[in-house]
């Protein structure tokens, strides 16, 4: 089967600035592929690319079997897209706004509007323009879903959103793929790419650093790890922690009886957590894994002023 979206050797550069370089991506329909990296990598750009709203410097680009560049809005209406960022101004209220969308999108289900309004929480007789970034988010989410589109482009989708919208959101995603629809989105979140993907690459500097499923990608999660134990011995509690594996920026210190103990831990926790139990802990923080650490330890450093965006 023709796959949903196929790249080759994709190039886009900004002036002397490269931001995709020979980019091979193929996305198999039916699937949701999730598209990482840091700020700057490249995501917003390959996207804008597969919709036609800016054009490669070389390389080859087949959406639903078509060149972007030449398909026109047929090929348009049968993808949902969701820009990385919405700009909505106007007195238009929200459901008004959306049945205009409707008339361009082609053939809306009746109700459709309504039922993914009232899951995500938009109040529909609000104005556009007095709506909170979130609430902007999940009006371009309506659009984006409301005529089932064969595919679904999102640019950083859940950016604004709340948890609960944001695990609303992820189960239309679900739904979405289920139903047999493909669905490419971007985040620089790994935990909701690691929900929602089934496959996943990750960009930096623009180019592919790693490529897989989810579950291998996991492998590279790097967490951050902050705790208080009650102690007197930092040297003693470092040394037991170090014996642990893959500690990145460990720093212990002590005040009184508490030592404090904060650093980043590679892949699994485990043996990091039994060191802690060692002692008795006072508080513990366990962040999320973070990809912007994961990319940076696992492939290098990306340029210099992308960090500095960071
Ligand atoms: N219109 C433009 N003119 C010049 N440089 C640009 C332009 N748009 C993007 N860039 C540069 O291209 C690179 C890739 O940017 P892009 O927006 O695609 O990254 P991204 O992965 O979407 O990042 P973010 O998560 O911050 O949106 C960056 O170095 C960026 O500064």
């Amino acid at each position: 089967m023709i796959p949903a979206i196929e790249t080759r050797k994709l190039h886009k550069r900004y002036g002397t600035r490269t931001a995709v370089q020979e980019l091979d991506l193929r996305v198999e329909r039916g699937t949701v592929f999730g598209l990482i990296g840091p700020n700057g990598a490249g995501k917003t750009t390959t996207l804008r690319i597969l919709l036609d709203v800016i054009r490669p410097t070389a390389g080859e680009t087949r959406v639903l079997g078509e060149d972007p560049r030449t398909a026109g809005p047929a090929l348009r209406r049968r993808i949902g897209f969701v820009p990385g960022e919405l700009r909505l101004e106007g007195r238009i209220r929200a459901g008004r706004l959306l049945r205009h969308y409707a008339d361009i999108s082609g053939p809306v289900a009746p109700g459709a509007i309504e039922h993914l309004a009232e899951r995500l929480g938009l109040d529909l007789s609000r104005p556009v323009r007095s709506l909170s970034k979130g609430n902007k988010q999940k009006l371009g989410l309506v659009q984006a879903f409301m005529h089932r589109p064969e595919l679904l482009v999102l640019d950083e989708p859940t950016s604004g959103l709340d948890p609960l919208v944001q695990r609303e959101f992820l189960s239309l995603v679900r739904e979405a793929r289920d139903s047999g629809q493909t669905v490419l989105l971007s985040s620089h979140v790994l935990s909701e790419i690691q929900q929602a993907a089934d496959s996943v690459a990750v960009l930096s500097s623009g180019a592919i650093v790693a490529e897989g499923d989810v579950a291998s990608l996991r492998l590279g999660a790097v967490r951050r790890v902050r705790a208080g134990l009650l102690s007197a011995d930092a040297i003693d509690v470092e040394a037991r922690l170090r014996r642990t594996g893959d500690l990145g920026d460990l720093e212990v210190t002590s005040a009184g009886d508490v030592v404090r103990v904060a650093g980043t831990v590679q892949g699994s926790i485990d043996a990091f957590v039994k060191a802690l139990a060692e002692f008795q802990v006072l508080d513990l923080a366990v962040e999320e894994p973070d990809l912007e650490e994961s990319v940076l330890r696992l492939y290098g450093e990306p340029a210099e002023q992308e960090v500095a965006r960071a």
